[in-house]
C-alpha cells in the first residue's frame, strides 16, 4: 500500500478577483520507507503541496489518500486528529516549545493526541531521544542546545506516535553544513529502523543528493525523477 497516492490533484487560490493555480492536476503516489523530495523554484507549490498532504489545506479537486485513507473531505477536527495521529513534522526553525524540556517537547504529541500511561509514555520519549543520541539531554530546554540538537529532538518528536509519515520542510536551512549532514543522516537511520516515509520540501543540494526520488515542481505540474541515492531501504 503506498503511503500517498493523489489523483488529479488541483489546488486554486482565488483571492478578489485573482486565481492562482499552484497545482495544476498531478498525479503521484510514495511507497512506504522512502526518502523523497519535492523540489521547484520559489513560488512553484511546495508548500502548497506539503501542506495539502499535511491535511493542514484542503485540495480544491482531486483524490488524496495519505496512509490508505481518504482525506480529501476530512473537516478541521478529523483533520486535525488524523494529523496528530499518523503524520509527524519537522520544520526549518525546529519549532520547539522554549518553555519546555527536551523530554517534555518529544512527550508533547502523546499527551496531546494519545492517551497512553504515564509509564508507557516515558519509556517511549527516552526511546527516542536515546535514538537521536540526546538520551542524557532530556532535562535541557532548547535555548541550552545547539540547532542541530534541537532538530534531532525535533525528529525524536516527529516520531514518538510512531506516525509513518514524516513531512519536512526545509529542515537543514537554518543549520551549517556539517551540522545539515549529520540531521540528513539521522532521518536516514530513523527511515531504515522505523520504516518511516520522509518527505522532503528543500532547495538543500544535500538532501536532494540523498533522497531517492525527486519530484520537481514547476508552476504547478510535477516531473519525477528517480536517482541512484539511497539504496538500502526496504
Ligand atoms: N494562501 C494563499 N493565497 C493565495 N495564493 C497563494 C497562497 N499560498 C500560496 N499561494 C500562491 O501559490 C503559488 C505556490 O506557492 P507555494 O507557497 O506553494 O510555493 P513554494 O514552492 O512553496 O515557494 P517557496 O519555495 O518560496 O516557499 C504561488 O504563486 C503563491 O503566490
Amino acid at each position: 500500500m503506498s503511503v500517498i497516492v493523489a489523483k488529479q490533484l488541483t489546488k486554486t487560490y482565488v483571492t478578489g478577483d485573482i486565481k492562482v493555480e499552484a497545482i495544476r492536476g498531478v498525479d503521484f503516489s510514495i511507497e512506504p520507507a522512502s526518502f523523497v523530495s519535492f523540489i521547484g523554484p520559489s513560488g512553484s507549490g511546495k508548500s502548497t503541496l506539503l501542506n495539502m498532504i499535511g491535511c493542514l489545506d484542503p485540495p480544491t479537486a482531486g483524490l488524496l489518500e495519505v496512509v490508505g485513507q481518504e482525506i480529501t473531505n476530512l473537516n478541521r477536527q478529523d483533520a486535525a486528529r488524523f494529523r496528530g495521529e499518523h503524520i509527524g513534522f519537522v520544520f526549518q526553525d525546529f519549532n520547539l516549545i522554549p518553555v519546555l524540556t527536551v523530554f517534555e517537547n518529544v512527550e508533547y504529541p502523546l499527551q496531546m493526541v494519545q492517551s497512553w500511561p504515564k509509564e508507557k509514555r516515558r519509556e517511549r520519549v527516552q526511546e527516542m531521544l536515546e535514538a537521536v543520541g540526546m538520551g542524557d539531554q532530556g532535562n535541557k530546554y532548547p535555548s541550552q542546545i545547539s540547532g542541530g540538537q534541537k532538530q534531532r529532538v525535533a525528529v525524536a518528536r516527529a516520531l514518538v506516535t510512531n506516525a509513518k509519515l514524516v513531512l519536512a520542510d526545509e529542515p537543514t536551512a537554518n543549520l551549517d553544513r556539517e551540522t545539515a549532514t549529520m540531521v540528513i543522516d539521522l532521518m536516514k537511520k530513523m527511515r531504515d529502523e522505523y520504516q518511516t516515509t520522509f518527505v522532503f520540501s528543500t532547495h538543500d543540494p544535500r538532501i536532494v543528493d540523498n533522497v531517492e526520488i525527486t519530484f520537481e515542481l514547476e508552476d504547478g505540474t510535477l516531473h519525477r525523477h528517480e536517482t541512484s541515492a539511497g539504496g538500502g531501504h526496504g
